[in-house]
């Protein structure tokens, strides 16, 4: 059985183009933002933790893939159901279905890794083994 955790947020008026109908990069932004959420609900410290005891600094984002079904206006409360439906060697792909109440909104995968940056370069980053602790908190 999956993890899915739900994180909800309440649209405001300046979230909305001219149409009143929601702008799609605050899909994004809610998705990254339930990303988040879901890890700390799992029990995984915040990254400015695992930075300093593990040199892990985040998970960003490799790919993003995002389907828009029904639109959403300002006053309405979304819920964003966030799993991890696959993990590989480094990378893992995050599901966010975006619903108000029984309605699907939209749905996004992302491709994330855990990322470091490594001591010979250290103002790059570098994707490491997904840790097995971090898995095993969050499936
Ligand atoms: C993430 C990277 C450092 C990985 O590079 P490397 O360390 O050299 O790793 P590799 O090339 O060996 O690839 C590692 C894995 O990624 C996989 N990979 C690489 N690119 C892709 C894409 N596009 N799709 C799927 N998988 C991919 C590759 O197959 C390897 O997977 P495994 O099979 O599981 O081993 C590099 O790809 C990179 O810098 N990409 C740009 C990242 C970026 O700028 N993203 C957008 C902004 S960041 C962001 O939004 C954010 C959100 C949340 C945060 O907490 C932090 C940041």
């Amino acid at each position: 059985m999956t993890k899915t955790v739900v994180y909800e947020v309440e649209v405001m008026f300046g979230d909305c183009d001219p149409a009143g109908i929601v702008f799609f990069p605050n899909f994004s932004k809610w998705m990254d933002a339930s990303s988040l959420n879901f890890f700390k609900q799992c029990g995984v410290p915040p990254w400015r933790e695992t930075k300093k005891t593990r040199g892990i600094v985040g998970t960003p984002l490799l790919e993003i893939h995002t389907k828009f079904m029904r639109p959403a206006t300002y006053g309405e409360r979304l819920q964003i159901h966030t799993s991890v439906t696959e993990w590989r060697e480094k990378v893992f792909i995050h599901r966010h279905v975006v619903k108000r109440g029984d309605d699907v909104l939209c749905e996004g995968t992302e491709t994330r890794a855990f990322v470091i940056h490594p001591p010979e370069a250290p103002d790059r980053i570098k994707a490491i083994p997904v840790p097995e602790d971090i898995k095993a908190l969050c499936s």
